[in-house]
């Protein structure tokens, strides 16, 4: 269920509030209310959309209000009719109206609004337009005979939730599109309390379903902080600042400049023409392998950099599989003259060397992780080992939505600007934020967190994740955590883990050195566990033909980890008119030499 807060007034205040993620700010431009709007709206997250909330205004007013302002929503409290909505339809914004119920309603008085307008909302009859400040029976909503989306608002709070729980449950919730709140979290008319928001949003999606993280750093079941006692102060550290620095207003403009000069975002969402006419359907593809060094990785690396210098810290250590999270590494460190060690698991620098010698022009140090399968989940070990030896000066940057709480969840929010892109590029191209499906790789799971985001909680959105079946997922030359995992610990978090009777992490295998990892991400054991997502297994060979496939067809060569994502096209059909989101992670280039073998090209 979505969230929009109301009746924002003031600047310092709505940079507060939009830091809360709400998916709708609401503005009243009404001069008889306290919370009358006679300001201008400061830059919000593309995520929020901007609500001018009028009362009977004449038509010409709103339209001005809508341009001045940019506004993505009009919210109407007064008596407009259906031919007013219908005259705002050209603005190309959502159209909310209003209605006020008491102990009843007449259902039918909402009819010729049907085809006029976005939603509708319901509110507490009362003295005032709107902002009253008490609910109404929300049964009479029981008796709903539409299948339009609605607000429900009126007066709700903290002490609605368990209400608000309830009502989830009832039929009338069917079409609940969103939850309306106003002068229940109020210091003043106007100024909103935050940490009474933030707890409501807290209360909120502990009681409703949720796949965000919760203030234990726990998805579901799974995540947590599991952590030897030496690691505590930094884990800690981290756990401690890392939503306030992501809130302040210098890091936020810091970090999106750099996604944005630097990084080159936001990555195309480009219409695949030829491979949507071969599955006969709309296939979009992200196009995180068009960013600086090839892979969605960046996204996160400049993130935690500017996190990492916030906190005083100026030795950098990471970990890598395919190399595309060390070369994101040693690029932002050399960026901002920092040190960087880069651990490796020895299997890999060999099926990487390209990305291993970018890492030392860059500045890097390359250390092999030489126990295990000399792959991702030993040079992690490696990575954790020096971490504990230099607590003091070093800040550990994680590539992947794993590790100890809360990492999972601050490498989500920095590729969370992927789905929120996706949102607004969608809508440029389809007249709709949200597609049929998502679909994303997942080895530990960020590109896949990133793009899967801003979908989580919008029920029209399917989310597909592929897994890498190696070569079966029955062959013992696997990596399908889903299938073959059980719940376990591994770098700090519970999660599906593929182990042996015993609890001995099985060694994973897939042609791609990116998504050989015997875990997940905390987050995505929660969405398998919960449907939330379908899981699906891909072979090295349907991938490997899924890659040339897309060479072929559309000119692009991507990273073995992303043809993953593609080859779902030969085992699920999808209707003609599914608007299908691949993420398409990262370029092949590093690849290149295991695509000319596999294919004796
Ligand atoms: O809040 C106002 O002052 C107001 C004035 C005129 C029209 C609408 C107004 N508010 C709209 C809202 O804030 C909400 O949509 C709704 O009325 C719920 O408010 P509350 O009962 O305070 O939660």
């Amino acid at each position: 269920m979505k969230l929009k807060i109301c009746g924002m007034k003031y600047q310092e205040n709505m940079a507060q509030v939009a830091n809360l993620k709400p998916d709708y700010l609401g503005f009243i431009f009404y001069e008889k209310s306290a919370r009358n709007f006679d300001t201008t709206i400061p830059k919000l997250p593309k995520s929020i959309k901007k609500t001018g909330v009028f009362v009977n205004e004449p038509i010409d007013s709103v339209i001005d209000k809508v341009n001045t302002h940019k506004l993505q929503a009009v919210q109407l409290h007064g008596k407009e009719t259906p031919e007013y909505c219908k005259s705002l339809q050209i603005l190309n914004i959502e159209i909310i109206k209003v209605f006020s119920i008491k102990n009843e309603f007449n259902f039918e008085i909402l009819k010729p609004y049907e085809t006029v307008c976005n939603y509708f909302l319901f509110d507490t009859k009362g003295k005032l337009p709107g902002g009253n400040g008490y609910t109404f029976d929300w049964n009479v909503l029981n008796n709903y005979p539409s299948t339009k989306p609605f607000f429900l608002s009126g007066g709700i709070g903290l002490e609605q939730v368990q209400d608000i729980k309830k009502f989830k449950q009832s039929k009338a919730s069917k079409y609940c599109y969103a939850l309306d709140v106003n002068s229940k979290f109020e210091i003043k008319p106007g100024l909103k309390d935050i940490s009474l928001l933030k707890d409501f949003i807290n209360k909120l999606s502990n009681n409703i379903m949720n796949y965000n993280v919760d203030d234990k750093g726990y998805y579901g079941e799974f995540g947590g902080a599991f952590i030897p006692e030496m690691l505590y102060p930094n884990v800690e550290e981290l756990r401690q600042n890392y939503i306030k620095i992501m809130a302040e207003p210098d890091f936020k403009k810091e970090f999106d400049k750099l996604l944005k000069d630097y990084v080159g975002r936001p990555s195309p969402l480009y219409f695949a023409k030829r491979l949507s006419e071969k599955y006969n359907t709309k296939v979009y593809l992200k196009r995180e392998d068009l960013n600086h060094t090839g892979a969605h990785k960046i996204n996160n690396t400049i993130g935690q950099i500017l996190m990492a210098k916030r906190l005083g810290k100026h030795r950098i250590i990471a970990e890598t599989g395919a190399g595309q999270h060390g070369v994101a590494t040693a690029t932002v460190c050399a960026l901002m003259g920092l040190e960087c060690i880069v651990y490796m698991g020895e299997i890999d620098i060999a099926r990487q060397a390209p990305n291993v010698a970018r890492m030392k022009m860059l500045g890097a140090k390359v250390v092999p992780a030489l126990s295990g399968s000399k792959t991702l989940k030993d040079a992690t070990n490696e990575a954790i080992r020096d971490w504990i030896n230099n607590p003091v000066n070093t800040h550990y940057i994680i590539g992947s939505a794993i590790g100890p709480h809360p990492y999972p969840d601050m490498v989500t929010r920095f590729q969370a600007v992927i789905s929120e892109e996706i949102k607004w590029q969608l809508k440029e191209q389809e007249g709709r934020e949200n597609p049929d499906y998502v679909v994303a790789c997942i080895g530990g799971g960020s590109n896949a967190a990133g793009t899967y985001y801003h979908y989580l909680h919008e029920e029209d959105v399917k989310i597909i994740a592929v897994e890498a079946a190696g070569l079966g997922v029955d062959s013992g030359e696997s990596a399908a955590t889903s299938v073959l995992g059980k719940e376990g610990i591994i770098h700090g978090c519970k999660t599906l883990l593929m182990q042996s009777k015993d609890g001995q992490i099985t060694e994973p295998y897939s042609i791609s050195a990116g998504l050989d990892y015997p875990g997940v991400g905390p987050m995505h054991a929660h969405l398998c566990k919960t449907g939330r997502a379908e899981f699906m297994a891909v072979t090295d060979n349907d991938a490997m033909n899924a890659g040339l496939d897309l060479c072929k067809l559309e000119g692009i060569i991507p990273a073995i980890e992303s043809s993953h994502a593609l080859a779902i096209f030969e085992q699920k059909t999808f209707k003609p008119d599914d608007v299908v989101v691949v993420s398409l992670s990262g370029r092949g280039d590093k690849d290149l030499n295991n695509y000319i073998e596999y294919f004796k090209i």
